[in-house]
């Protein structure tokens, strides 16, 4: 196995000017995707997952803009800034330009599927045909071996009938037959890598099942790296290798899968675990998270999740903490983003819980009432409790 991985993203920062202010949309992310391995990207809803699968195919459109960080693939810059000599960023000499990322790694070495394939599939044109075009364009097939290979592509992906289903049209495929086009298409260049963003969200439970089934048996068999965007841990758990959880922007926790589930180390991540039917609980029992996820314009001082954390301290309110590595995985570095890990030295255990925090903690201190008792000097004198 090489040492470098297949895809390296080092602290991306994409962001959106908009009128209301700037969206930090992707606040300096770092993560790998080695070969042959499924990477989960996972949080909630405008965590910056879908921004970061953009980020990465070099398709963010206006007002959007990668604003910092750099993305290695096969070893090769295909995205980096640097400051020009007038301090302004610019696009470094060995990045790649967006004609090359264009032909030379979208679809090719880096295909994507979406969340909905009625966007992906044009509704006027049969399936097959479409799925055939791709495969004359991107492969450079004569026609009539496209078609067969198109034909190959519909039976491997798991529909049945391919030659009778070449000829019908996206709506007379269900959602989850459509989703499997879009994974031939994906599959069709044979790609290095595959960005699923979401890609079996919209479907039912058993569908989205066997989906998951489908993806697991072709990884094996190509050897295809994927790249995971979900917001269900369940998901996670059926099919990643390593994880890597989103809150407002930034990585706050990356692990082996079971370590991430066995090994928790950010209270996010424990409260997206609580919030994951399991069949040992009843539904009525199931936590959501408390509160909303603030604004990626204006997040919250120090570390973004304390206004819903539970371990919340006085200290999560100042200190905005770096994904740092806590633990050991069998060899493969656990890094998460919080303060009560030893790896901070903020003297976390010294500092008094938030109002807001309810869990009871091991020395005894009682919930939300410690900033009374010990009122800390580096409080800057203002509201205090939140
Ligand atoms: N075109 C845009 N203009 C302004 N802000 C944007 C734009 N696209 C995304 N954003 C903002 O970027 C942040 C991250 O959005 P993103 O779509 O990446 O979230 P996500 O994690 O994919 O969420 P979801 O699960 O809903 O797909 C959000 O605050 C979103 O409002
Ligand atoms: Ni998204």
């Amino acid at each position: 196995m090489s040492s470098e991985p297949l895809l390296r993203v080092e602290n991306l920062k994409t962001q959106f000017f908009t009128e209301a202010g700037t969206v930090r949309a992707v606040d300096g992310i770092s993560f790998e995707v080695r070969e042959g391995e499924i990477v989960g990207l996972v949080g909630e809803s405008g965590a910056g997952k879908s921004v970061a699968s953009m980020s990465i195919m070099g398709l963010v459109e206006a007002p959007g803009e990668i604003v910092g960080g750099e993305i290695t693939y096969k070893g090769e810059t295909i995205f980096g800034l640097e400051e020009g000599p007038d301090g302004e960023l610019r696009k470094r000499d060995d990045a790649l330009s967006d004609e090359e990322i264009r032909t030379r790694i979208r679809g090719n070495e880096i295909a994507v599927i979406f969340q909905d394939p009625m966007e992906s599939l044009n509704p006027v044109f049969t399936v097959g045909g479409q799925l055939r075009e791709f495969i004359e364009l991107n492969r450079g097939l004569e026609a009539d071996e496209a078609r067969a290979e198109a034909i190959d592509m519909l039976r491997e992906v798991g529909i049945p009938d391919p030659e009778e289903r070449y000829e019908e049209y996206p709506h007379q495929f269900s959602g989850g037959m459509r989703q499997r086009v879009l994974i031939a298409m994906a599959l069709a260049c044979e790609p290095s890598l595959i960005i699923a963003d979401e890609p079996t969200t919209a479907l039912d439970v058993t569908v989205e099942g066997q989906i998951l089934e489908l993806v697991d048996e072709l990884q094996s068999k190509y050897g295809t790296s994927f790249v995971w965007v979900t917001h269900d841990l369940g998901v996670v758990a059926e099919i990643c290798d390593r994880v890597n959880v989103m809150y407002l922007g930034e990585i706050v926790e990356q692990a082996p899968v079971d370590e991430l589930f066995y090994e928790t180390k950010h209270p996010y991540t424990d409260a997206l675990l609580d919030s994951i039917p399991r069949p040992d609980r009843t539904v009525t029992e199931l936590e959501a998270i408390e509160g909303v996820m603030p604004e990626a314009i204006e997040p919250p001082s120090g570390c973004r999740f304390h206004p819903r954390c539970p371990d919340a301290r006085e200290v999560c309110k100042r200190v905005h903490p770096e994904t740092t590595v806590v633990a050991d995985a069998d060899g493969e570095p656990h890094r998460a983003a919080c303060v009560k890990h030893d790896a901070f030295d903020v003297d976390y255990e010294g500092s008094p819980p938030l109002a807001g925090a309810t869990r009871e903690t091991g020395d005894g201190v009682a919930e939300g009432t410690a900033s009374e008792l010990a009122p800390n000097p580096a409080d800057d004198g203002g509201e205090g409790r939140e």
